[in-house]
């Protein structure tokens, strides 16, 4: 495969695999055709004006350059690989076109298994697939059955979600295995019925532990049904998968992804820091969110769950309601933390991030090492398939706050890029103890601090003068001492 470029913003590289013109000759290609592409609405793009006008009620006008250059390609029934950055749109990049070839293409009767699959890796990014899905086919008005099918599914509930077949599937590979090796789903039904599987975020699949279950699926999965995969980051994993699935893919390359260095944060995202010793983060936060100096949605990030909980508990002390999210919340809870957020009704959600359940290494399916375990609770269930960073889409996010530093700089960009999705402005302020300052370095030299380009700058967060964290100092640590 001919490696891929990176090129300014908007400048989506596509190659297929295997063609061997020499890169100058495809970028000049590519750069006269991405002039004429530019400009191109959905309607120009030859989607269904029943999508257009669903996703012009979402407030969705225009395509984003993924959805430009991968929706064509997609309903000429191409595998496409496409790599974008966080928050670019590629989810609306395989749903749309998928959603209208269903339409104009409805599914046999006959069918014995869902005419399509989207496989993702946590169970939070599933309910939000399942929920974009769902919403678009509503607002289109059209029959198409969806479902999405969840670890803690007994095979009666799988049995029934299965039954019909429903049209498109949403799962975590660890579900499709199940349900083929209890027989709920055939494999011979498959092989007669899949037209379409998407893998999304395709560079996590196999760090959550799924490669096994993938490759068993994948062994059903027939020559000619349509394979594409979306990914935030080119990786091995994803190199792997691509060969597990795809079939001379035409891979599609938003500027600067490449790898970790290259994964970039969104131009719109404005990045500060504060330095202050570990002690001295209780009433940094304090004074950012009690003098509102940061805007609202904010998404703020710690290391260990403990650190939400007492997050969360000092905050309701200042009257600053918040809420925590993190693997050892029972699902429902979870779904309903992260509605209540997104539907406004709180301003602070405190997560713990999938880092954690990542770095462990291999995923047990429902208990495996997220993160540090708590002293005060060692035994608690966390749930494998959790997941608040890669994927998830919280609405109006304006700041996510690094309470902690995350560990990696690939934790850093992923975290950063809950804010600014879309053409969304955002900020981020983390918080770095001396004990973090080398991350911090890492990260600032992995993001190119010194290339002069003020968006990769992260510059000393400004708002905040020392007699406004003096001013709460007492207060805060005298709570601090009580809780
Ligand atoms: N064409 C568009 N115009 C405006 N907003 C859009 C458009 N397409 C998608 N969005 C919105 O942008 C946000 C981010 O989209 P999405 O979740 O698909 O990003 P992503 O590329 O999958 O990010 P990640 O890699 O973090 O998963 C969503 O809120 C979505 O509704």
């Amino acid at each position: 495969m001919a490696k891929s470029k990176l090129k300014p913003e908007n400048n989506t590289v596509i190659q297929q695999e295997g063609e061997n013109k020499p890169q100058e000759q495809v970028e000049n290609e590519h750069t006269q055709q991405e002039e004429e592409e530019e400009e191109k609405n959905f309607e120009e793009l030859g989607i269904d004006p029943r999508l257009i006008r669903a996703l012009s009620k979402k407030s969705i006008e225009k395509p984003t350059p993924i959805q430009r250059a991968a929706i064509p390609l997609i309903l000429e029934g191409k595998d496409v690989v496409a790599r974008a950055k966080t928050g670019s749109g590629k989810t609306f990049a395989y749903l749309v076109p998928l959603l209208q070839k269903l339409f104009s293409d409805m599914p046999s009767k006959k069918n014995l298994a869902p005419t399509a699959f989207i496989l993702v890796p946590t169970r939070e990014l599933c309910q939000q697939v399942y929920s974009e899905v769902m919403s678009l086919i509503e607002l289109c008005r059209v029959q198409l059955k969806v479902v999405q099918l969840t670890s803690s599914m007994s095979a009666s509930d799988l049995k029934t979600a299965l039954a019909g077949p429903p049209d498109i599937l949403v799962s975590t590979p660890a579900c499709v295995q199940k349900s083929l090796s209890s027989g709920i789903l055939l494999a011979k039904a498959i092989q007669d019925s899949l037209s379409v599987l998407v893998l999304d975020e395709a560079d996590l699949l196999l760090s959550y532990g799924y490669e096994d279950d993938l490759k068993a699926f994948t062994a059903h999965v027939p020559k000619r049904c349509q394979c594409l995969l979306m990914s935030a980051t080119s990786s091995t994993d994803v190199d792997k998968l691509k060969k597990l699935v795809l079939h001379n893919p035409y891979i599609l390359t938003l500027p600067e992804v490449g790898d970790v260095k290259d994964d970039v944060i969104p131009k719109n995202v404005q990045q500060f820091y504060i330095s202050c010793s570990a002690r001295d983060k209780l009433v940094h936060i304090l004074a950012l969110l009690k003098l509102e100096l940061v805007q609202k949605k904010v998404l703020i990030y710690t290391n260990t769950i403990d650190m939400s909980y007492r997050l969360k508990l000092f905050f309701e002390q200042f009257g600053i309601k918040s809420a925590v999210l993190n693997a050892e919340l029972p699902q429902n809870s979870r779904l309903h933390i992260l509605e209540e957020f997104n539907a406004g009704l709180f301003d602070y959600l405190i997560a713990n991030d999938d880092s954690q359940s990542t770095a462990t290494g291999k995923n047990d399916k429902e208990n495996h090492g997220a993160g540090k375990k708590s002293k005060k609770h060692p035994k608690r269930k966390l749930d494998g398939e959790f997941g608040v960073v890669r994927g998830i889409d919280f609405k109006n996010v304006h700041t996510v706050i690094n309470y902690d530093m995350p560990r990696t700089a690939t934790g850093y960009v992923h975290r950063i890029g809950r804010t600014g999705r879309a053409y969304n402005t955002g900020a981020s302020v983390s918080l770095i103890s001396s004990e973090e300052m080398e991350i911090f370095e890492e990260i600032k030299s992995i993001l190119g601090e010194n290339d002069g380009e003020d968006s990769k700058f992260i510059a000393p967060f400004p708002l905040l003068s020392k007699n406004a964290v003096e001013s709460l100092r007492y207060r805060a640590e005298v709570i601090d001492e009580k809780s």
